[in-house]
């Protein structure tokens, strides 16, 4: 008897684990067993890129979740609801799930996880960060013996693809994120990529899996890349940075009760393995104790390559399936309840890139350091290059210092008669 597919959704990734799965030469022996039964749709009037028999495609998707024939529902379609309901409604019916849905598992995860424990079934999610990318199997067993200490990345192939061409090409931002949606990497709507909330998303599953603890969205600090303009780019490759939508989740070096999840356009250090990641490709380097530095690399979006993670989770579980495990695994099962506590961003410690419009008057450059010196923020590097019009622009590096501390610092800074804006913030790795 062959393992029965419910898949819910028949889009970029849907129609690329359809054809994933109906290519089976030279593939995994076990792709054999599994039959596509039913998959949802919006419109059934929509034309399709993959040919299935007459009577499988259905806009009941209830039905599919409800269907006691299907073992395995895949839920491709995206979105909050009906996805959650969906997903819920097929752990009480006992079907194991695989999702590529970050925006669901992010926000309604310890709901979602505990329905499954109860119902002694597994919810899979190897494409809902880093699209291609295994991590969070390798997250889940190949590192799990590890202590996590950090793990950073660019997780939004979407971003990604916008600043390497703004940086390659000078390209404008919108005819680039056109492209982008045109490719199939941007998701339905694409303001969950540009400001930073898909990566808020994954950043926020993935510091769960390596952290051990589950994380409250609204704890995670969260930036987009619309404040990014050329200009930033150019200074920045000037003083020998990128610029990047790093996701980042840190710990403390021996406690790891305390935790620092955030999202934000970052100046890398064109030196770093992050700093060369560009197009579509997402990376996460994770450091861990007693492993060191590992990096994650490959394609971040995309059919194909976000079908290669959903069908790894399908197999996985057909494996389990035709093994008849009686115990859920706890390598494949989620095992924590407890919430990690996360510090508020003004406790960050890190360097600033802040790039000021200022009267070109004497001294300023002195006001600014002294402003800076009150608040114990202490400057790596300050470039006055260039004008605005009438207005003198200074660029200005700082060592590293707690975020609370470099903002009272502008905040009186933004108060002296010299300065006329301040057009740019960011972080520096
Ligand atoms: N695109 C990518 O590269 C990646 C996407 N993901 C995630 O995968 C999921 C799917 O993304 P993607 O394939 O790009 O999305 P698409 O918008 O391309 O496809 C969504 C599919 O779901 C169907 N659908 C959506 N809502 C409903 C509904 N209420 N009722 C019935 N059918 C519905 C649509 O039907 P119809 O075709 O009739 O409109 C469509 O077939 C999302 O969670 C996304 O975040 C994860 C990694 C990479
Ligand atoms: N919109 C997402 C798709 C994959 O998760 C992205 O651009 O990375
Ligand atoms: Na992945």
């Amino acid at each position: 008897m062959g393992v029965k597919l419910g898949i819910l959704g028949l889009g970029t990734v849907g129609t690329g684990t359809v054809q994933l799965l109906q290519d089976q030469e030279g593939r995994h022996l076990l792709l054999q067993e599994i039959e596509i039964y039913r998959v949802g749709v919006r419109s059934l009037d929509k034309p399709r890129q993959v040919e299935l028999p007459n009577g499988i495609v259905t806009t009941d998707l209830e039905a599919i979740v409800n269907d006691p024939e299907i073992d395995i529902i895949v839920e491709v379609m995206g979105g909050l609801e009906p996805a959650r309901s969906l997903i819920l409604t097929a752990i009480k019916n006992g079907k194991h799930v695989v999702t590529a849905n970050k925006a669901a598992i992010s926000r309604f995860g310890a709901e979602i996880f505990t329905a499954a424990n109860e119902a002694g079934v597994y919810v899979m999610l190897e494409a809902s960060v880093g699209g291609g990318i295994p991590v969070i199997q390798p997250l889940k067993q190949s590192l799990s013996v590890n202590r996590i200490h950090g793990i950073t990345g660019i997780v939004n192939g979407t971003t990604n693809y916008i600043l390497t061409r703004m940086q390659t090409e000078g390209s404008d931002f919108k005819d680039v994120l056109a492209d982008a949606q045109s490719l199939g990497y941007a998701e339905a709507d694409p303001t969950a990529d540009i400001d930073g909330l898909d990566a808020a998303d994954k950043i926020a599953i993935l510091a769960s899996l390596g952290f051990g603890g589950r994380i409250n969205l609204q704890d995670v600090y969260c930036e987009g890349i619309r404040q990014v303009s050329k200009t930033d780019i150019a200074y920045a490759a000037k003083l020998g940075f990128v610029i990047k939508l790093l996701a980042i989740a840190k710990g403390q070096i021996g406690d790891n009760s305390q935790l620092s999840v955030r999202v934000n356009p970052t100046l890398v250090p064109q030196t770093h393995p992050l700093a060369s990641i560009n197009g579509v490709y997402n990376a996460i380097l994770v450091e861990g104790e007693p492993v060191g530095q590992v990096m994650f690399f490959g394609p971040g979006a995309g059919a194909g390559a976000t079908a290669s993670a959903v069908c790894s989770d399908i197999l996985n579980l057909v494996a389990t399936l035709k093994t008849n495990t009686p115990k859920p695994n706890p390598l494949l099962a989620c095992s924590h309840q407890h919430y990690c506590q996360i510090t508020p961003i003004s406790e960050l410690v890190t360097r600033f890139y802040t790039r000021f419009l200022t009267k070109d008057q004497p001294g300023v450059i002195g006001k600014l350091g002294t402003c800076f010196g009150k608040y114990g923020v202490s400057l790596e590097s300050v470039v006055q290059t260039g004008f605005q019009a009438e207005l003198a622009e200074i660029v200005v590096v700082t060592h590293d210092v707690r975020e609370g501390d470099f903002r009272e610092a502008l905040a009186e800074i933004q108060t002296l008669e010299a300065i006329d804006s301040i057009p740019s913030i960011l972080r520096v790795l």
